[in-house]
């Protein structure tokens, strides 16, 4: 029987991506794809599920998750009910370990090798009333100004609206709950890691522009902006470095590159992620400010490609796995039945 990948991609994703071009690779395959939708549950009673399903999950992951939306739990629940019998890529249990930035974050911090930039969890028991409470979690945990007020989900619509505070005085302004984090001046410059997880070398890194460094010489007010405003492609802000500031020397060292996707690919058991990467200007540490699951991969051309031999490697082990199961199996029988033949001879 022909093998099948099912997926799930919201339509944006689906287009953003260029997905057809992956479903064109599988048909050349001879690899049959069908799309996880809910009539494809409604009549998953006459079919056995796909041997991979492929998804961006992380909207209906964060409802079920941080919004405790029971709609988004039934749905899920019938991917989870295909455990054991399908692939997923990737798992959602690993997938939620992304979705809080607290979370994401410690877990990172566990890899002693890996620099996250100090932060403080807010939760939204704080008010408005507690900015003194905050200001000390922040000097008890060495956090200099500026700092950046980050939503504690870190993904959805909701997750991208920041804010850059530059003194105590302006902590009133913090939406919750949120993560504060130490701004690290990186000379406008953000490298963005896209993995396919076929082996832990097959990464591409992406230059893109960031938030310029700040000085602080005098109180500011709080800035507020939206991530794709400052990092996306078109990103053309006036936090950006002016046209005039020569950041092209800035490159990133492939060597340390590779060793962070190993480990955090090891740490998260992810195969389709996206690393954000600043290098703090004056320590030249790199500090790792975001993972994403499945990002938007703008930039590296063969995305379909590698999620097809991602996909037809899972596929080719699977197959060898049976294969050897089987002779496994046809071996035991056969030797049940030799010795059967072995024993009747004793007998007579
Ligand atoms: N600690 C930091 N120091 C300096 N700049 C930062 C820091 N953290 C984030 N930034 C800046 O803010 C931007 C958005 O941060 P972050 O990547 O955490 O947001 P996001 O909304 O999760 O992004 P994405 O769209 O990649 O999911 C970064 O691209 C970078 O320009
Ligand atoms: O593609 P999607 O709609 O899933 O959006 C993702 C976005 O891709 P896009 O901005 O190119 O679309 C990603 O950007 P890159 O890191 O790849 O630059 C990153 O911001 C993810 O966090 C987003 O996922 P979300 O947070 O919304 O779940
Ligand atoms: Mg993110």
């Amino acid at each position: 029987m022909e093998p099948t990948i099912g997926y799930y991609l919201p339509c944006k994703k689906y287009y953003k991506l260029h997905f057809e071009q992956f479903l064109i690779l599988c048909k050349r395959a001879q690899i049959k794809t069908i799309e996880i939708n809910d009539d494809y549950f409604n009549s998953i009673h006459s079919q056995s599920p796909p041997n991979i399903i492929v998804h961006k999950l992380t909207d209906i992951l964060c409802r079920e998750v941080l919004n405790d939306d029971k709609m988004a739990h039934q749905f899920l629940e019938k991917f989870r009910q295909m455990k054991g019998r399908t692939i997923m890529i990737d798992n959602l249990e690993s997938i939620s370990q992304l979705l809080n930035r607290h979370v994401q974050y410690s877990l990172l911090k566990e890899i002693q090798t890996i620099y996250v930039p100090p932060f403080i969890s807010i939760t939204d028991e704080f008010t408005a009333n507690d900015c003194q409470k905050i200001q000390q979690l922040l000097t008890n945990n060495n956090i200099q100004y500026p700092i950046i007020c980050k939503p504690i989900q870190a993904h959805g619509s909701e997750s991208h609206n920041m804010k850059i505070i530059f003194d105590s005085s302006h902590l009133i302004d913090i939406q919750y709950p949120c993560i504060l984090q130490q701004f690290i001046n990186h000379d406008g410059i953000l490298f963005k890691i896209f993995l396919v997880g076929i082996n832990d070398d097959n990464f591409y890194i992406v230059k893109r522009s960031s938030i310029r460094n700040f000085t602080i010489t005098q109180s500011l007010e709080t800035i507020s902006f939206h991530s794709s405003e400052v990092s996306s492609t078109q990103a053309c802000s006036n936090l950006n470095n002016g046209e005039d500031i020569i950041v092209d020397g800035i490159t990133i060292d492939n060597e340390r590159i590779k060793e962070l996707v190993r480990l955090i690919k090891k740490k998260f058991e992810l195969n389709l992620l996206g690393i954000d990467v600043i290098i703090n200007c004056q320590t030249q540490q790199y500090a790792v400010i975001d993972v994403n699951y499945f990002p938007g991969y703008e930039g590296m051309k063969d995305f379909n490609q590698q999620l097809f031999n991602l996909c037809e490697n899972i596929l080719n082990e699977q197959s060898l796995q049976l294969k050897s199961h089987l002779n496994k199996t046809i071996f035991k029988n056969n030797s049940v039945s030799l010795m059967k033949i072995q024993s009747s001879k004793i007998i007579y």
